[in-house]
């Protein structure tokens, strides 16, 4: 029996994403995304690594659906490429395109498996972009008729939707340090973009209500626990900033209709006055979410730095680290569920990614994995000390079912529960997905 047993009907899952999973991305129809053409630009994708094939899973999905089902999954959440559905991201639409996420959910449910569908992955179909992509106000327009061709071909099976993963790092990771698509380096834009994909996620759950489906619509924000990294008060001070830019820049408007008054002054020299238009935070107040999905990997910790940008700077903490060099802070997600269930009105809340990338060599046809069972573990237990705290969270799902195309890092992290042999397209289970094959089936750790 579990030490720790969660609520019973706790929705255990794993995530993916369809760029980094699918492959097939020049087949039955699907039209170019900006992560295509990023992937195919020289020098932008460690080893030169495209998600082309990447798992293959566009022709493989019966197999990995019979994984989930083995695993003993309740929920599975998957995004749907807007390039396969509206290649050209506005006008005609792709049946095939369509067939497929049906083929999907029709699947999982026969399964018993809930689907869980993120809309925005990342994949921006690439002739938006070159209108200006999500500079271009009308991208959120464009996003919401695409999500409303969805909601009327899913919705009658799909009950729990997510507009966005991760608005924060599209906005800064594209466009304000290049690391991914569509690799611009001007902060300004950036800032412009954040303000217009809360304008797309608002339009696209005003699309939702309009269709009376019945189902429950959220966003995905990666959020995190920001600590000052000494006892001076400009430390703190630090602190305040990192999470309004991070954490309260994203939260506020999904959850309070406004952005934060500190940081709109800060940004103020950057977001150019036609950027929020009139009536724009009225749109965005105006479509509240019935729940909010949190991706959390680790902690922030800050100290004042006056000749940085925004006057911080981020410090190492001094705990161990995963694959990818970020800090194993579990305590960090407590403090983050506890936060938000305090400061913004006790949300229902979904853990939409929280996992781990190690080396994971295969050895004799296995892979232990002890450093993310722990690492799981750990967070479990964190996730469960919350909901005795009372915070309404009702789901997890481990980033990631399978190993994938890790964005710049190409095929270097796998995060996997399942040990992806590329050349081959073998699944193989690391002993994690064995270990929570067990917590899903006794619902605890
Ligand atoms: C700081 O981590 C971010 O919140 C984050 C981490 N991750 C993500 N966001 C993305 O949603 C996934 O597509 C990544 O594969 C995954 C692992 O890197």
């Amino acid at each position: 029996m579990p030490k720790h047993v969660f609520p019973v009907d706790f929705v255990w899952g794993a995530a993916t994403a369809a760029y980094q999973i699918e492959g097939a991305v020049r087949e039955d129809g699907r039209g170019e995304s900006i992560w295509d053409r990023f992937s195919h630009t020289p020098g932008k994708i460690q080893g030169g690594d495209t998600g082309d094939v990447a798992c293959d899973h566009y022709h493989r999905y019966r197999e990995d659906v019979a994984l989930m089902r083995e695993m003993g999954l309740k929920g599975y959440r998957f995004s749907i490429a807007w390039p396969r559905i509206v290649p050209a991201g506005k006008g005609a639409l792709n049946p095939k395109g369509l067939d497929f996420y049906n083929a999907l959910v029709d699947r999982l449910l026969a399964n018993g498996i809930t689907p869980y569908a993120t809309l925005y992955h990342w994949e921006l179909p690439q002739l938006l972009q070159d209108r200006g992509g999500w500079d271009n106000r009308d991208t959120a327009a464009y996003f919401a008729e695409y999500a409303a061709v969805v909601f009327e071909s899913l919705g009658d099976r799909v009950r729990h939707w997510i507009t966005l993963n991760e608005p924060s790092v599209v906005a800064y990771n594209g466009h304000a340090i290049g690391e991914h698509a569509p690799g611009f380096t001007d902060y300004a834009l950036a800032v412009r973009v954040s303000h217009h994909l809360n304008l797309a996620h608002a339009r696209a759950v005003a699309a939702y209500r309009q269709l009376n489906q019945g189902g429950v619509i959220g966003t995905t924000l990666n959020l995190t626990s920001v600590y000052p990294a000494g006892n001076a008060p400009e430390d703190g001070a630090a602190a305040r900033i990192a999470d309004g830019m991070y954490n309260r820049w994203f939260l506020d408007p999904v959850l309070k209709g406004a952005y934060p008054r500190d940081i709109l002054e800060l940004f103020g020299q950057k977001l150019q006055a036609p950027v929020i238009q009139a009536g724009d935070l009225e749109r965005i107040a105006a479509a509240p979410i019935d729940f909010l999905g949190l991706n959390y990997y680790s902690r922030l910790l800050v100290r004042s730095a006056p000749s940085s940008p925004f006057g911080y700077e981020a410090v190492r903490g001094a705990g161990p680290c995963t694959a990818m060099g970020w800090e194993i802070y579990p305590d960090g997600l407590y403090d983050l569920l506890v936060r938000l269930d305090r400061d913004y009105g006790h949300p229902r809340l979904l853990v939409t990614e929280n996992g781990a990338a190690f080396d994971d060599p295969l050895q004799a046809g296995r892979v232990a994995d002890p450093e993310r069972i722990a690492y799981l573990r750990e967070h479990f237990l964190a996730a469960r000390r919350a909901i005795e705290s009372g915070v309404r969270l009702e789901g997890y799902f481990v980033w990631s079912l399978l190993d994938n195309f890790e964005w710049a890092h190409g095929y270097s992290r796998r995060f996997g529960l399942i040990y992806v042999d590329y050349p081959t397209q073998e699944r193989i289970w690391k002993d994690s997905a064995r270990w929570y094959q067990g917590v899903i089936r006794q619902n605890g750790v």
